[in-house]
């Protein structure tokens, strides 16, 4: 996490944007908890107040009609209703508050990754630091510092209003109070920022204990988990972050133990040393017995607003700390340089040139394309074939603009693609990822995903389903292309029934997910990156018959391990560790006796009859 890199400052600003943040979303509850503070703030000192009067009148101290005292029992009775139920109202308007702000974060958040146009970001671990924590910080933390602050404001209220009190009664008790709270104050403090880095020094131990938590209770590693009995290993693991967590937080528990003891000891030598005053100053004539009481609720409500006060400072700052990483999010620049004025994307003419391209991950990676000049002409095939690592899915994901190339260009009609509108230039492109997504959705949203306009549009997603060699086994679902594709969602009432949600075979999911890139067969530019490795020998045959009609006159990049699959195509590249190595068409290939007869001969010989 941010443990990696620098530790977040907390700063004004960070304070000024969380606020605006929560006032912006429920502008009602943020003013309704502002009154409830001050409201909250005041009622003990009304309580006070009032409590003495009453108690000076029935000592007959100070008289009067018997209404007086029955009008102040009164008061003193509706402000003990506000005392009961304030708490809950507070409780009410804080949770309305925190759903409010929680949809405007998640809004925010998700709508600034949405905004990353490249991948860069995403795998970058520190930020994948930040959006870990960015989610729950950005819709609990702006509610909690706006509502620290305001309970803050409360404890400044009532210890103004008591104070003012004991003013009239004693003013040095105000300043022994005031002396007392400043190493409760420093001694808090300190303990905040000791939580704070606390804080900070646990995250990766906790992001590791939640990863194995989550692996074991998972579905990805379920099989493997059971498999090579990995659950004893994985779950000694976690217990053992656990432990780690544990011991560190206890160490801090004590710690804060310790320091509370300590402070409350303080607390009660000044408060027993105030009511000895007062029992003294009493029994002299010089307080009433209703002074007393209002001294006694002073000193008490005092102390208690400082200590309150002070925690929430503490909560503020920890809040805030979480709070940054929700704003880094917020605030990242985007991943690849956009232009200030991009040019429109025409329809492809005159093709995609890659000139001398390399490209690495970053800087401390090796280089994976290593001077790439390539054409890829309009309204032919080019076939990209290579060993395991050599750059082939790399290549693809310049060509969709996920990076930018470390070197040299790649231009579209002549156009370097950095000058180009690059959402436009995705909407041209069609693509079967190698490692393409299986949606926990209904098979026509999963096909349907690949171009949105087509949702509801049966003609067309059947259409391309038929294309991928898939419609049969869709119309064959329970619910046929309404099928949901996964149990995740099952609505409460159809847990039981399992047509509800059905998974289909590796094989079945990957020709969805070509069904969904044929939705886009007609953009200017379709790559399909290994679509048959996952279908049996019958069906990818049949799916290369559909591609050879598909591909026919559109500008397509195909890569495939399988060259038999690939022979037919226009020109055929061989990338051999970044570089292209050869090219041509198939029979050129075959003739150079290269890398890729070479490799072709071996596929052929492996369906050639053992020698006996
Ligand atoms: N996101 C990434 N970050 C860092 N390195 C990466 C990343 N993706 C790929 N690589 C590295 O780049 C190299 C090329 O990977 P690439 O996926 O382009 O190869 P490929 O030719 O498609 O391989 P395969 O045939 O196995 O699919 C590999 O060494 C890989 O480890």
């Amino acid at each position: 996490m941010t443990s990696g890199g620098t530790r977040p400052k907390v700063d004004f600003r960070l304070v000024t944007a969380a606020v605006r943040l929560a006032y912006r979303a429920a502008p009602g509850a943020a003013v309704a908890q502002a009154l409830i503070a001050i409201g909250g703030g005041l009622l003990p000192v009304l309580v006070g107040v009032l409590t003495k009067m009453v108690v000076d009148r029935l000592a007959g101290l100070d008289g009067g009609p018997v209404t007086t005292v029955i009008g102040l029992a009164v008061g003193l009775g509706v402000a003990g209703v506000a005392v009961a139920t304030l708490p809950h109202l507070f409780g009410y308007v804080d949770a309305e508050w925190r759903r409010a702000v929680a949809v405007r974060a998640q809004a925010d958040l998700y709508a600034a990754v949405d905004r990353l146009p490249g991948l860069v970001r995403l795998e970058d671990p520190a930020f994948r630091d930040h959006l870990n924590v960015a989610d729950s910080a950005g819709r609990h933390s702006p509610v909690t510092i706006a509502g620290s602050s305001l309970e803050l404001l409360r404890s400044i209220v009532t210890i103004a209003g008591f104070a003012g009190t004991l003013a009239l009664l004693n003013p040095w008790m105000v300043g022994v109070l005031a002396l007392a709270a400043l190493p409760t104050a420093q001694a808090e403090l300190r303990l905040a920022r000791q939580r704070a880095g606390l804080f900070w020094r646990l995250s990766p131990i906790e992001r590791r204990q939640y990863f194995y938590a989550n692996l074991l209770t998972g579905l990805a590693a379920a099989k493997e988990i059971r498999l090579f009995d990995l659950g004893g290993l994985f779950g000694q693991r976690m217990i053992k972050e656990l432990r780690t967590l544990n011991a560190e937080n206890r160490r801090m528990d004590r710690r804060e133990v310790l320091v509370q003891a300590g402070l409350a000891v303080v607390g009660a030598v000044v408060a027993g040393a105030g009511l000895i005053w007062a029992i003294v100053a009493a029994r002299g004539g010089r307080l009433s017995i209703g002074d007393v009481t209002i001294f006694v609720a002073a000193l008490a409500g005092i102390q208690g607003a400082v200590a309150s006060g002070i925690g929430q400072v503490a909560t503020a700052h920890e809040g805030l700390l979480r709070f940054t990483h929700y704003r880094e999010v917020l605030g990242t620049a985007p991943d690849l340089p956009l232009p200030a004025e991009p040019v429109p994307v025409p329809p492809l003419r005159g093709g995609i040139e890659l000139r001398d391209v390399w490209f690495r991950y970053g800087d401390g990676h090796p280089w994976v394309l290593r001077g790439v000049d390539l054409t890829i002409p309009p309204g032919r095939t080019v076939a990209l074939v290579g060993l395991n690592g050599a750059g082939k899915s790399t290549l693809v994901k310049l060509l969709a603009r996920f990076y930018d190339p470390t070197r040299g260009s790649l231009s579209w009609d002549g156009v370097d693609y950095r000058e180009l509108d690059v959402v436009q230039l995705r909407n041209r492109i069609g693509a079967a990822f190698q490692d393409y997504m299986s949606y926990d959705l209904s098979a026509e949203e999963n096909i349907g995903l690949g171009d949105t306009t087509a949702f509801g549009d049966t003609g067309r997603i059947v259409t391309a389903a038929e294309r991928a060699g898939v419609h049969d086994v869709l119309t064959a679902l329970p619910h046929g292309y309404a099928t949901q594709l996964s149990r995740t969602f099952a609505d409460p009432d159809d847990r039981d029934d399992e047509s509800s949600g059905v998974l289909l075979s590796g094989g079945q999911w990957q020709r969805l997910a070509l069904a969904r890139s044929f939705l886009r067969a007609g953009r200017d530019l379709l790559i399909l990156d290994e679509p048959s490795a996952g279908l049996d020998a019958e069906a990818e045959a049949d799916l290369h018959q559909r591609l050879r009609g598909l591909r026919e006159g559109r500008t397509t990049l195909l890569i495939s391990h399988r060259l038999g699959t690939v022979r037919d195509a226009d020109h055929i590249v061989v990338l051999r560790d970044g570089v292209i190595a050869e090219q041509g068409s198939h029979d050129e290939l075959l003739t150079n006796q290269g890398a890729y007869a070479r490799l072709f001969n071996l596929q052929a010989a492996g369906y050639q009859p053992v020698p006996g």
